[in-house]
C-alpha cells in the first residue's frame, strides 16, 4: 500500500507569519499521525521561510522510535550557514528514515524540477554515501521525462521521487494523458533497475486516484500544499483520512 507522508511546511508558514509558536508543527504532526498517515515530510529551506532546524529537532523527538517515517527534503548542495546547518547534518541529527534530495535554489518559490544527473551525479554520489552511512534511505527528486533515471541507481540512491507538478497542472487543464504516461514509464524504468518510486508535488484529492491507478507500485506520496489547504475547510484529521481513503480505493 502506498504510504501517505504529510508535508507540514505550510503549518510553519502560518506560525512564522506571527513570529510566535502557534499553530504548532508538533501538534499538526501528532494529529496527522493520529489520523493514520504513515509519515511526516518537511522541506527545511536555508531561508527559514517555513520549517526551521529547531522544528526538525522537535519532530525528530516526536517520531523517534515510532512506526512512522520522517522524510526530510532539501537541497544537499546548499551550504551551511549560522542559522542552517545544512541538509546532511540535519538528516543525520534527526535520524531521518528518508532524505529526499531536491535541486532547488535559494529563494525559489517552490521545487519545480528534478536533478539533471548528467550534471550532478558525481557531486551527489559521496553525499548519498554519507547519508546512507547515517542510516537514511536516499531518494532523488526527478522529472518524469528525465533520460537519466537509471543513473540514480548507479550512484547509490534507493528511490526516486517523481516530480508530479507537470502532471498536476495537466490534470487541472483537463488533459493529463501524456504526463501520466511519462510518470508511469519513469516508474517502470526506475523499478527495472531496483529503485523504489515515490511521488510528490501538487498532488491533491482530485488527482491522486488516477495517478495511483496508472503509475505502478508507488511506495510513497508526500503531500502538503493541497492537503493543508483542504484542511482549512474540513479539519486536518478528516482531510488526512480522505487521502487515505483515496489511496485505499486506488488499490481496487
Ligand atoms: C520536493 C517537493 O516537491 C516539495 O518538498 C515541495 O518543494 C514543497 O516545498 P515548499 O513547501 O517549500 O513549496
Ligand atoms: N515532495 C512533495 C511534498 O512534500 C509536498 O509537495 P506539495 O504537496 O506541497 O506540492
Amino acid at each position: 500500500m502506498t504510504v501517505l507522508s504529510v508535508n507540514i511546511n505550510k503549518i510553519a508558514v502560518l506560525r512564522n507569519s506571527r513570529g510566535d509558536t502557534l499553530p504548532s508543527v508538533a501538534q499538526a504532526a501528532t494529529t496527522c499521525l493520529g489520523a493514520g498517515c504513515g509519515g511526516i515530510t518537511v522541506h527545511p529551506r536555508p531561508d527559514l521561510r517555513h520549517i526551521r532546524p529547531d522544528d526538525v529537532r522537535t519532530l525528530a523527538k516526536l517520531l523517534r522510535g515510532g512506526a512512522a517515517e520522517f522524510n526530510i527534503e532539501g537541497n544537499p548542495f546548499a551550504p551551511a550557514r549560522d542559522s542552517y546547518p545544512g541538509l546532511l547534518e540535519l538528516c543525520a541529527e534527526a535520524g531521518a528514515q528518508q532524505a529526499t534530495l531536491v535541486p532547488d535554489a535559494d529563494g525559489q518559490i517552490t521545487s519545480d524540477h528534478g536533478f539533471d544527473l548528467l550534471k550532478d551525479a558525481q557531486r551527489l554520489k559521496p553525499l548519498i554515501r554519507e547519508l546512507k552511512a547515517a542510516g537514511c534511505r536516499v531518494s532523488l527528486f526527478m522529472d518524469a521525462d528525465s533520460a537519466h533515471i537509471e543513473h540514480a541507481a548507479e550512484i547509490g540512491a534507493d528511490r526516486i521521487e517523481i516530480y508530479t507538478g507537470p502532471f498536476a497542472h495537466a490534470f487541472e487543464a483537463g488533459d493529463c494523458g501524456r504526463e501520466l504516461d511519462l510518470c508511469a514509464k519513469a516508474a517502470e524504468r526506475a523499478q527495472a533497475v531496483g529503485l523504489a518510486v515515490n511521488a510528490g508535488h501538487d498532488l491533491n484529492q482530485a488527482n491522486l486516484g488516477v495517478f495511483l491507478r496508472t503509475v505502478p507500485n508507488v511506495a510513497e506520496v508526500s503531500i502538503g500544499h493541497a492537503l493543508i489547504g483542504e484542511a482549512i475547510y474540513d479539519g486536518l484529521a478528516p482531510t488526512v483520512r480522505k487521502y487515505l481513503a483515496v489511496i485505499a480505493a486506488a488499490r481496487g
